[in-house]
Parts: C-alpha cells; sequence; structure tokens
C-alpha cells in the first residue's frame, strides 16, 4: 500500500523533434497540493496533458494511486485514470443548469444518489441553493467553484488544474485561490495545478516545482524556495531582491556591500571566493538610526509597502521593503541594517 497518489519517475515528453518535457520526476502524497509554476512555454500544460493520458511518454513511467499507468509504448485511457480537471475557461455547459453541470460525470448513479451528491459538492464550494441556476447567471468565480465542484464529484484520485485562476480579476484571483485551497483540503483532495503567477502558488500549494524549459529545477514548498532557492535562476524567478556580490571569509562570515553577514551557509567554495549573496527586499531594514546610509534610486508604491531600490556606498543595488508610512523620494540617503537571516550563497556570476 502507497500514499503516494501520483508519481512522475524521469518523465519525457516531445512534440516531433521539440523535447517540452525533461526528465522531470515528482511526487504527490493523498490530500496534498502540487503546483507547477514556470514561465509560459516551459512544459506546465503538457506534463498536465501528459498525467491525464493526452499524450504518449517518450521516456519514464507515471503511476497513479501505486499502478502504472504511462510508459513509452503503452498509456491507459484517460478516461479509465479517475482523474478530474479543471481549465482556465470554466468549460461549463452553457445549456444545462449548474445541477446538470455538476451531475455530468456521475455516471451509474441514480438520481436520488446523484442529487445527494451535487448537493453535497454545491455545499462544499459554497453555492448551495444555485442548482437551478445557468452558468451565465452567475458570477465568473462563481463558475470556476462549479467546475472545481464539476470535476470533485466521482471522487477522482487526482484533481489537475490548468491556471484555473487566470481568467478572473486580480482581487477575485487572490481571494479565490484561498478558497480554492480550503475547498481542497476540506475535501482531502490530492490536485496538481500550473500557474505563472508565483503568489498563486504561495497561496494554494503544499509543494511548488518551479519549471524551466522543460526541466523541474526544484520541487519543495514555499518557504524553502524562496529562502533556499536551489540556483540563480530559481531565486532570481522566485520572489523579489538582488544577487549581491560578496567574498567568503569565513565559514560563517560573507562579506558584502551591507556589511559582514554572519550565520550558517554553505559556501560554494573555500575561504577567500567572491560569490554572489542571495538579498531579498525583507532582509534590508530602513533604520534612521544606522550609521549605514544608502541611495534611494527609485521607488515603487505598493499602497502598504514600498519597495525601493537602493545604491550602497559600495555601488551595489539592493532593494528594501519598508511600510509606507515614511517617504523618500530618489536621490535621499536613508539609514539602513541588514538582517538577513537565511544565507545563500551562489558561486559567482553563475
Ligand atoms: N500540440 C502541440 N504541438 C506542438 N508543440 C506544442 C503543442 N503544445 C505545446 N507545444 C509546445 O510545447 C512547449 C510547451 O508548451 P506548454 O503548453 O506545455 O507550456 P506551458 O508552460 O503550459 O505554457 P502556457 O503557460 O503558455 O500554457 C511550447 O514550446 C509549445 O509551443
Amino acid at each position: 500500500m502507497t500514499d503516494n497518489i501520483l508519481e512522475l519517475d524521469g518523465i519525457s515528453q516531445a512534440y516531433g523533434q521539440h523535447l517540452v518535457v525533461k526528465n522531470l520526476s515528482l511526487r504527490l502524497v493523498k490530500g496534498q497540493i502540487g503546483c507547477l509554476l514556470g514561465e509560459s512555454g516551459c512544459g506546465k500544460t503538457t506534463v498536465l496533458r501528459t498525467i491525464a493520458g493526452f499524450e504518449p511518454l517518450l521516456a519514464g513511467q507515471i503511476r497513479l494511486a501505486g499502478q502504472e499507468v504511462s510508459r513509452p509504448g503503452w498509456s491507459l485511457p484517460p478516461a479509465k485514470r479517475a482523474i478530474g480537471m479543471v481549465f482556465q475557461d470554466y468549460a461549463l455547459f452553457p445549456h444545462l443548469t449548474i445541477f446538470d453541470n455538476v451531475a455530468f460525470g456521475l455516471k451509474g448513479l441514480d438520481r436520488a444518489a446523484k442529487v445527494i451528491r451535487v448537493n453535497e459538492m454545491l455545499e462544499l464550494v459554497g453555492l448551495g441553493g444555485s442548482q437551478a441556476k445557468y452558468p451565465h447567471e452567475i458570477s465568473g468565480g462563481q463558475q470556476q467553484r462549479v467546475a472545481l465542484a464539476r470535476a470533485l464529484a466521482p471522487r477522482p484520485n487526482l484533481l489537475l488544474m490548468d491556471e484555473p485562476f487566470s481568467n478572473l480579476d486580480v482581487t477575485l484571483r487572490e481571494r479565490l485561490s484561498m478558497e480554492v485551497r480550503d475547498i481542497l483540503k476540506a475535501y482531502g483532495a490530492t490536485a496538481l495545478f500550473v500557474t505563472h503567477n508565483q503568489q498563486e502558488a504561495f497561496a494554494v500549494a503544499d509543494q511548488i516545482g518551479v519549471m524551466r524549459d522543460g526541466t523541474l529545477l526544484q520541487w519543495s514548498n514555499g518557504h524553502q524556495l524562496y529562502h533556499h532557492p536551489a540556483d540563480p535562476g530559481v531565486a532570481r524567478f522566485v520572489g523579489e531582491g538582488v544577487l549581491l556580490p560578496g567574498v567568503v571569509r569565513s565559514e560563517r562570515q560573507v562579506e558584502t556591500g551591507l556589511g559582514m553577514l554572519n550565520g550558517s551557509f554553505s559556501a560554494p567554495c573555500s575561504g577567500g571566493c567572491a560569490v554572489d549573496v542571495l538579498v531579498r527586499p525583507e532582509d534590508v531594514v530602513h533604520d534612521d538610526a544606522s550609521p549605514v546610509k544608502a541611495e534611494v534610486v527609485r521607488r515603487y508604491f505598493r499602497g502598504a509597502n514600498v519597495l525601493y531600490s537602493l545604491r550602497l556606498a559600495s555601488g551595489d543595488l539592493v532593494q528594501a521593503l519598508v511600510p509606507s508610512h515614511c517617504d523618500h523620494a530618489p536621490g535621499e540617503k536613508i539609514g539602513i541594517r541588514q538582517d538577513v537571516r537565511h544565507i545563500v550563497l551562489f558561486p559567482k556570476g553563475g
């Protein structure tokens, strides 16, 4: 008996000569929500389509709930995989009521059992009472929740969601992404979704995989991804910040334009070597009392915070996230101190 619901072992997929998924492996255990995050064209949708059984495998193996479903030359048909799918455009049937939309995949149940199941699913997504409405009579966010109810109704082993929030406006997208996480957790669903929006990935997923050009660069939780990115590419793609030049001075000290940073780190080289140090905007604290001054180069007002781009005395640039009570214009010198709690170093120029 395995707790693994989804296992991808070294899968590769190509369209003609174009290799779009390269030796990708990951696992999801029961009840876990995973996310593939990456820029447009990096192969996220192709991975979903391959898991759903719409694309053949070039190499590797896919197992669902312990059963092999894809290997090169053989593939279990999509309809036999017990997978639910949610797409960005909801794909509800416009001429069917909400009840009939959710009941659509419930083959083999009698009418009474269908009513119970549909009502249960609509309650789960907060739309009890909407059974008789048509899709055009409810909002986009509600339609996406109906799509979720429809996908979960047949009790799939795994739910796949392709950019499920991308058709919604920003505020609704944030709210719905949190609601969807709550719904999936309440239901105990195992799900994999894809997005190019990192806030969405952080809000919804337990495990996030960053993809670039068909390769999975890192598969870990949001905290790990943000604070311990596996390489400079992941560091730049996830979150903000800079790679600040530094020199490793000892096992626990690295010298930078922000001063000496002390703490544990794994150095990519021995003492005296040049490195790039990841400095996030919250690692640089605005402090009028600090003797260290930096010049405001740019300011991005964000409502609650201002993201400043600052030039250090060394000439290096850093960013600082500062509550927006205080407001400083480009050219001003402000006091700062470093609060780098996770020291992440990469080989110089990596
Ligand atoms: N049916 C197809 N035939 C040929 N090439 C394809 C096909 N579908 C996708 N591709 C190519 O495969 C690559 C990966 O596409 P995919 O849709 O998986 O990326 P994605 O990360 O999901 O992008 P997006 O976020 O834009 O949907 C792209 O270069 C794309 O042009």
